[in-house]
């Protein structure tokens, strides 16, 4: 068999519309990639142990250091199923997705690491096994992962996500837009995801708003496919309330989906695992949301992305084998 001279693998980033927290315990979650905010890797030969170079570390992938012991999992594991061994090939990440903002570098990551091996060793890469090895870090970063950030960020499309039942690709018409807002503050969402379970555990009322959450989910898939975009509006902002309740945002987020709203926005949430990161808000149009952006980043958003609503999506498996 012939290896490529260079395999390459890419993955979006993705954006959790509604129901992060929520996933954890069994209710839906409605999310969607991100294809303009991705991350590219490259796998090239190169005798001798196995490198690494990202913007986290350069070196032999065995020496490195906590902060890509995701990727000293996920790395050998592909490899094993690969039947290769470690050595032999250095594997180049580019990421323009942020670390720890709710916009799923980890999982993104991982993806375009599995998909530039197996399309280095030019062998089909199914959805499953993509989805199990990325698991095997995502593990690692969160403890004990609903499986939502990598099956968002490895779409094509807007998914409807339930742990352990799997996923249904959104078909809708709403024309809207979202503008991503970082906060500039990292976010934690295996602390948020810890500290959660602990306080649901001693608290009925807040059991009762994960079960709201899962409820206002299903609205915002009928909402999403009956194009109705005020009714999704307000549905995401009753799902930020919940969540603030729920001790998951963060004064930053409640500030910029405060001015979210008060500038034009239909509706506006905190997104991923919280306690720093990312907000969403919805618009009517992409003019709209370049005036939002600025608004945002005048309130004290670190960056802003635009991501239309029916956006086109990067063919990111167009050229590899999955
Ligand atoms: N460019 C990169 N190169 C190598 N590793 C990366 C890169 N970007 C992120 N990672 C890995 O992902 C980790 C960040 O994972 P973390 O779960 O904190 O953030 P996240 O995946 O963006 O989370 P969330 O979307 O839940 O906020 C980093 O510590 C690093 O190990
Ligand atoms: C907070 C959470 O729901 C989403 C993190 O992006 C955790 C998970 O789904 O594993």
């Amino acid at each position: 068999m012939r290896d490529h001279e260079t395999g390459i693998g890419v993955s979006s980033s993705k954006i959790i519309l509604i129901g992060e927290h929520s996933v954890v315990y069994g209710k839906p979650a409605i999310a969607l990639p991100v294809p303009a905010v991705h991350a590219v890797t490259q796998t090239t030969r190169c005798l001798g142990p196995l490198r690494l170079q990202c913007s986290f570390y350069n070196g032999i992938l065995n020496d490195g250091t906590d902060q890509i012991a995701g990727l000293r999992t996920v790395i050998p594991a592909a490899l094993h199923v690969l039947k290769r061994p470690e050595k032999d090939v250095t594997i180049t990440i580019n990421s323009a997705i942020p670390a720890a903002r709710g916009m799923g570098s980890s999982a993104a990551v991982a993806i375009s690491v599995v998909r530039s091996l197996f399309n280095y060793f030019e062998t089909p890469l199914e959805r499953n096994v993509l989805l199990n090895l990325v698991g095997v870090s995502e593990k690692y970063f969160h403890g004990n992962p609903s499986g939502l950030d990598a099956a968002a960020a490895s779409s094509t499309h807007p998914i409807f996500f339930m742990k352990g039942k799997g996923m249904e690709w959104i078909h809708h018409k709403l024309r809207g837009c979202l503008v991503i807002a970082d906060s500039g503050i990292k976010g934690q969402t295996k602390r948020a995801v810890t500290a959660l379970k602990q306080r649901l555990l001693q608290s009925a009322l807040l059991r009762r708003k994960v079960n709201q959450l899962g409820v206002l989910t299903s609205s915002a898939r009928e909402a999403l496919e009956t194009a109705k975009e005020e009714a999704l509006g307000s549905i995401l902002l009753d799902a930020h309330l919940l969540l603030q309740e729920l001790g998951v945002s963060h004064p930053s987020l409640d500030y910029l989906v405060a001015t979210a709203m008060k500038d034009g926005a239909i509706g506006a949430k905190m997104t991923g695992g919280g306690c720093g990161g990312c907000m969403i808000a919805l618009v009517k149009d992409v003019r709209k949301a370049h005036d939002l952006a600025n608004k945002l980043m005048g309130a004290g958003a670190a960056k802003t992305w635009i991501q239309p609503l029916q956006g086109r999506n990067l063919p990111v498996n167009a050229g590899f084998l999955d």
